[in-house]
């Protein structure tokens, strides 16, 4: 992940006080727990650790930036011992019902300390509903977006961020909750579940391989503002076609947004964001 690096909370705000400067207005966060894999337990309990660095992250950015908008990516596979994004039932299945009840969990206590906005990127089944619910039974429903990773295909493209945040799965993988990527129909149908249980936004993810699904998002999405977001892969695939002098960085970093934008995005999220800010007249 060239360029890319994990901060510390009493590093943030010199990170991204020069960008703010230079007009970023929204960012999101992920959470890299202190501790090794001994601190992680079956169901993700330091996920929403008051000293934890999301909740201490939001804390201070809302602080510091007043005019920042603050997402928070909502999982569980950055806070479990197993790495998967659910709790688990004996036998190492997704127990989905204690899966979804501790997501909305997590979700309100990130809304709670003040995140605008909390996007679940874990794929289980209901958890929007049962994050809407907890929203609106905290009071909190009518300030805080609720983001789905709707259509998330299992990907090959996720590794570097894994090896980023150590969430690689200790067994299995995430076929049983990710999207098959030839599965345009599963696809149409979380999103369309998504909306109904009260998404205020949904998201496609990857992003170049995924354009067709980014197309007939916009049309099922009608009014909901619409995201997507060029992974971890696709970063480090587009900086490594550069360095082999397949093509100019920008060109290619530029096409590839366009791409989305042309699609049906509303809203892209990218790890391109401090050099656009360079690149982009203001
Ligand atoms: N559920 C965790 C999560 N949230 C965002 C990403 C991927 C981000 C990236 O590759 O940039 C992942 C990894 C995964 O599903 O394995
Ligand atoms: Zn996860
Ligand atoms: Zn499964």
């Amino acid at each position: 992940m060239p360029g890319q690096k994990r901060w510390s909370v009493d590093r943030l705000a010199g990170f991204l006080g020069p960008l703010v400067q230079k007009g970023l207005r929204s960012v999101i966060l992920f959470g890299i727990p202190e501790v090794n894999r001994s601190g992680k337990d079956g169901r993700g309990s330091i996920a929403d650790d008051p000293q934890g660095p999301v909740i201490q992250a939001i804390k201070l950015l809302r602080k510091e930036f007043p005019t920042l908008y603050v997402a928070c990516d909502v999982c569980l596979c950055e806070y479990t011992d197993h790495g998967h994004c659910g709790v688990l039932h004996p036998d190492g299945l997704i127990n989905n019902e204690p899966s979804v009840a501790r997501l909305a969990e997590v979700a309100v206590n990130y809304a709670r300390a003040g995140a605008h906005c909390v996007a679940p990127s874990d794929m289980m089944d209901g958890r929007i509903k049962a994050i809407k619910l907890g929203l609106i039974e905290a009071g909190l429903a009518g300030k805080t977006t609720l983001m789905s990773y709707s259509a998330k295909f299992a990907s090959a493209l996720y590794g570097p961020f894994r090896d980023a945040v150590d969430s690689a799965p200790s067994f299995g993988d995430r076929r049983c909750y990710q999207l098959p990527p030839g599965a345009r129909g599963l696809a149409r149908r979380a999103i369309t579940r998504d909306l109904a249980e009260g998404a205020d936004m949904i998201m496609v993810k990857p992003t170049m391989p995924y354009l067709d699904i980014l197309s007939e998002a916009r049309d099922l999405a009608g009014d909901v503002p619409l995201a997507c977001y060029q992974v971890s892969g696709e970063f480090a695939m587009i900086h490594a076609g550069a360095k082999a002098g397949v093509y100019e960085l920008r060109r290619m970093a530029e096409e590839s947004c366009m791409s989305a934008r042309r699609a049906g995005a509303t809203l892209i999220l990218s790890y391109f964001t401090p050099e656009f800010l360079e690149w982009l007249p203001a």
